[in-house]
């Protein structure tokens, strides 16, 4: 009878061969143990591209971000386009943005890049804060600003998009395209559908973001597509400080609405 050893480098007379916790007798037997085939030399890289490895790296890169964002403490989220020229009045009322926050003692998260993001880390790193970006990797890559002092690298735009909400108290959102849209949108349908609570959003620049409201309390109100209050999840100022106010007082008193919420639920009698 052949003598073959498992995966643990245990000698099996007679009793087949245990990969893991699969039994294999007779022919099923293979030629190789785990470690050999796992050692062995130069193989076609074809699994390099394919979903179940996709898997793993999407995996690494929740563990990374939350390993490295864990401890940011209280934070706020800045949104704008990246391509905001440095003379322009919306970079300055990001940098304003940036340092009111830390002022206020929170933490500025943007994405890492130009333009406005830039701004914000820039009010953040001249305050003396902490300044987070989260970079994501793209064809016409800029690199990270340089005011960034806590930097974190993204492939992918949806664990990205989990970070800014996850580590974040509210958002503040600047003039901005698409990117900036799909921030924006993301947050609210979090909040319509309860999924994040107690998440002020406020916007800065009237005269760019009205026509905004303005459709979504008339076509998309009128046709019921939002319910009433929906819209006044959304707050517009043209004042940066103002706005740092708004999310960090709003911000508070629905937390205090969340807790008194769960002390309710947690003192109410329990059925049977
Ligand atoms: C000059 C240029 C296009 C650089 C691109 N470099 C970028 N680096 C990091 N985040 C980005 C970049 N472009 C878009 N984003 C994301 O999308 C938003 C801005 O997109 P947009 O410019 O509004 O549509 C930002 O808040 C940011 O999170």
């Amino acid at each position: 009878m052949s003598e073959r050893v498992t995966d643990d480098g245990v000698a099996q007379r007679g009793a087949g061969y245990r990969k893991g916790p699969v039994l294999l007798r007779g022919t099923q037997i293979p030629d190789q143990t785990t470690d050999q085939r796992l050692l062995a030399g130069p193989q076609d890289t074809d699994w390099l591209h394919n979903d179940p490895w996709r898997v793993m790296r999407i995996q690494s890169e929740f563990v990374e971000g939350f390993g490295a964002l864990a401890e940011v403490g209280p934070a706020v989220s800045v949104f704008g386009s990246a391509r905001t020229p440095r003379d322009h009045p919306d970079y300055a009322a990001a940098v304003q943005v940036g340092r009111d926050l830390v002022d206020a003692g929170y933490a500025v998260i943007t994405g890492g890049g130009p333009g406005i993001m830039e701004a914000a880390n820039k009010g953040a790193h001249e305050a003396g804060g902490l300044s987070v970006g989260l970079g994501i990797e793209l064809p016409f890559e800029q690199g990270m600003n340089e005011y960034v002092n806590l930097g974190v690298n993204f492939r992918y735009f949806f664990a990205r998009k989990t970070m800014f909400v996850k580590y974040a108290q509210g958002f503040i959102v600047m003039p901005g395209g698409f990117g900036t849209f799909d921030e924006l949108f993301e947050a609210l349908t979090l909040v319509q559908t309860h999924k994040v609570t107690g998440f002020p959003v406020a916007l800065v620049g009237v005269d760019f973001w009205q026509g905004l409201l303005d459709w979504l309390h008339g076509p998309v109100l009128d046709r019921g597509m939002v319910s009433a209050a929906d819209p006044d999840l959304l707050h517009l100022t043209d004042d940066p400080t103002e706005a740092v106010k708004y999310v960090l007082e709003r911000g508070a008193e629905l937390a205090a609405v969340e807790r008194a919420a769960q002390a309710a639920s947690a003192d109410a009698p329990t059925e049977g």
